[in-house]
């Protein structure tokens, strides 16, 4: 029996597209407090849009350079239970917010080409270091505009050792779903614009379709 990998949809806006995704059987789903966003979601549509969240279901609080003033409006009037560091943040900085809030926190990697294998331990190793809420990495393609780009990166850049604890992001689609998994035994897989019939948008059928594309790898025995 291989692990079940954990399955994040991101950029939620709509009930709609909130209901499909947990009945699909999602774990995390993803709200973006970027302003700039297509996807963004303020405060009081958000927490509207939870109040219907089953429990075993972790949501996302996703920040693009927030000070801790901003993080903390929004954790006040949303119940976010895991934060989602996606723009320059130091590692002290994430540390900090994350503290003041009492909440843990993924640090989002840009994965530009410049960046090796072992970068990606070393910042791992930095964000422990840094602090007890670090909650793990998330692995993204350098887009611009911070994110949301539904772009891939090279995935062998992935340590072995790394994958079990990282979450694979960045282009990820009902038609390489299976691949990435396959070829990295990440923790976590998250998507967006894979799923979307527009941005902010969801589109049911890429959301049930990917999910049963990673359980289907989750069947196959393998590295
Ligand atoms: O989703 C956005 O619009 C976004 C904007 C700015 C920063 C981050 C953003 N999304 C963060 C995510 O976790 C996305 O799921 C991730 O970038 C992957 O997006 P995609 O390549 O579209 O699947």
């Amino acid at each position: 029996m291989t692990a079940r990998t954990r399955i994040k949809i991101c950029g939620l806006t709509r009930r709609e597209d909130l209901d499909i995704a947990v009945t699909a059987g999602a774990d995390a789903i993803g709200l973006v407090f970027y302003p700039k966003s297509p996807r963004y979601i303020d405060a009081p549509r958000a927490a509207q849009l939870i109040t219907v969240l089953p429990p075993f279901v972790t949501t996302v609080g996703l920040f693009v350079n927030a000070t801790a003033e901003e993080v903390r409006s929004i954790v006040e009037q949303v119940p976010v239970s895991l934060l989602q560091f996606h723009g320059d943040e130091t590692a002290e900085q994430c540390a900090a917010i994350a503290q003041a809030v009492h909440r843990p926190f993924m640090r989002a990697v840009r994965m530009g080409s410049e960046m090796t294998g072992e970068d990606l331990l070393k910042y791992e190793q930095q964000y422990r270091a840094a602090s007890s809420l670090f909650a793990g990495l998330l692995l993204d393609a350098f887009v611009e505009g911070y994110g949301g780009g539904g772009k891939v990166f090279d995935w062998s850049l992935i340590p072995k050792e790394l994958a079990p604890r990282v979450v694979l992001s960045g282009g990820l689609s009902v038609q390489n779903a299976t691949e990435a998994v396959l070829q990295v035994r990440p923790y976590a897989v998250d998507i967006s614009s894979g799923v979307e019939q527009s941005k902010g948008i969801k589109d049911p059928a890429k959301i049930r379709d990917f999910i049963a594309a990673v359980r289907k790898a989750d069947t196959i025995p393998g590295n």
